[in-house]
């Protein structure tokens, strides 16, 4: 709010008084008459450019911005997203998705897995920058040879997720828009707050209130188990033990989706992805910067759990995540609302997307070593307390049956690809691999 929207707008209850101070002003010489005209002429510019025209985006963050500004009005702008949005016309029954965090790892891997398969896809990323931009830029220029547009900005603008949708009638929104990571939360609260909760809630708002309301599917965690001892972990456990902020804002981020479900009549259909990797993988990950440490010839540090305990994952591989998401897609029901009203229930569902085989960090490490032919300088250090749990492990037998999912690519094959495009995107010191 500009400050100018202090003064009341009804008439009657701010009365402006007549001046007579102006009437009694003298001004003493013309010095003094130039530098009060000066400083009124000062004001007026200031209050031009706080009030900044509503089609130039900056982003909100202020903790993590990248220094642009984004234009995205115009005819074509219009044209650009109405291209991406096209459904190829030999698809008989294509839809057209809204993915957020489309520069992201698992955005840009569906976006593309949706072009191909003739969908309308538009992108939506702030890039920030909590890893290394160019590797988004490098994934955004990816996706503009397949044709998708990614626009630039961030899902807590509620005027720019207006004006999408106002351009494109947007049959689903794939949302994987987050601020990711589990240590990073205890030095950055707030952007998962920014991200994740409150992000989360304005892209609702808005299509909960645009016709027709699209289908949502959107990115959970599995860090949503917690400490839970119970394995595998299931859909029906409870998830009431979150330990870390990250793990607390994906668990609010489901029981707001049961909210918007419920009184809105959105369908949402939440996945518990189970710790992704890939090429054009975060640098943030573990996989992703032991390797760049390996090869730098720098020592990695293994986490134990108590009393010299296994640390495991259920690592499960990008392409077997995309045919999760897709079939999740194709399997959402039409949302019920309509004029921000619900017409009735809508479907609200919740997968585990996983691998079901947890592999130790130890043994992730061997299997760098042997694809990087590099022996890794390894330190075995006890878990610290920063919001990472021992052990994860999917039961996928919800998604099995209702979506169809079965991955099938282990951590060996996963991490040779990774390490073939490790390689070749960093080859040369081209680019140096940053976090
Ligand atoms: O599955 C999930 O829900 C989560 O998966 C990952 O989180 P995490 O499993 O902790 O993945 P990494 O950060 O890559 O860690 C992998 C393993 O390496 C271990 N680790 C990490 C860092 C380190 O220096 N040493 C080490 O042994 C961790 O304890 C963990 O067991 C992602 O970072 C989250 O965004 C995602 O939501």
């Amino acid at each position: 709010m500009s400050r100018l929207d202090d003064i009341p707008s009804s008439p009657g209850k701010f009365k402006m008084e007549k001046s007579t101070y102006l009437n009694r002003l003298r001004f003493q010489s013309p010095l003094t008459k130039f530098a009060f005209f000066s400083f009124f002429l000062l004001c007026f510019i200031s209050v031009l450019f706080l009030r900044s025209p509503p089609s130039v985006y900056t982003q909100s963050d202020p903790s993590r911005r990248s220094l642009r500004t984004y234009s995205y009005s115009g005819p074509a702008f219009e044209k650009k997203l109405r291209n991406s949005a096209k459904i190829r016309t030999s698809s008989s029954n294509g839809i057209t998705v809204l993915v957020t965090g489309a520069a992201g790892f698992v955005g840009t891997h569906v976006s593309a897995a949706l072009k191909r398969r003739g969908d309308g896809v538009v992108g939506l990323d702030n890039f920030n920058d909590y890893y290394d931009p160019s590797l988004k830029r490098a994934r955004q220029a990816l996706l503009e040879q397949s044709g998708i547009f990614i626009v630039e900005g961030d899902i807590n603008d509620v005027e720019l997720l207006r004006k999408l949708f106002k351009i494109v009638s947007f049959t689903h929104v794939m949302h994987l828009a987050a601020q990711a990571g589990v240590r990073y939360a205890m030095e950055n609260p707030s952007s998962y707050v920014h991200s994740n909760i409150a992000g989360f809630v304005n892209l609702l708002e808005v299509c909960k209130s645009v016709n027709p309301q699209p289908s949502i599917v959107w990115a959970s965690s599995s860090s949503v188990y917690g400490l839970n001892t119970k394995v595998p972990f299931s859909e029906k456990d409870k998830t009431d033990q979150p330990a870390s902020l990250y793990a607390a804002t994906k668990k609010a981020g489901e029981e707001i989706a049961h909210t918007y479900n419920h009184i809105y009549g959105l369908s949402l259909t939440g996945l518990r992805f189970f710790t992704v990797y890939g090429p054009w993988g975060r640098p943030d990950m573990a996989y992703f910067f032991f390797t760049k440490d390996i090869l730098k010839g720098k020592s990695i540090s293994i986490f134990e759990s108590a009393n010299h305990g296994t640390v495991a994952r259920d690592f499960t591989y990008i392409d077997d995540i995309v045919k999760g998401c897709l079939a999740a897609l194709d399997t959402s029901e039409k949302s019920t609302g309509s004029g921000g009203k619900k017409k009735g229930p809508a479907q609200l569902r919740v997968f585990n997307l996983g691998n079901t085989s947890p592999v130790p960090v130890s043994d992730l490490v061997r299997i760098l070593e042997k694809h990087l032919k590099v022996k890794a300088k390894k330190k075995m250090i006890k878990m610290p307390r920063n919001g990472d749990v021992p052990y994860t492990h999917a039961n996928i037998s919800l998604a099995r049956s209702e979506l169809g999912y079965k991955p099938t690519t282990d951590l060996q094959t996963g991490l040779k690809k990774f390490v073939r495009w490790y390689l070749s995107y960093y080859s040369g010191g081209k680019k140096s691999a940053a976090r």
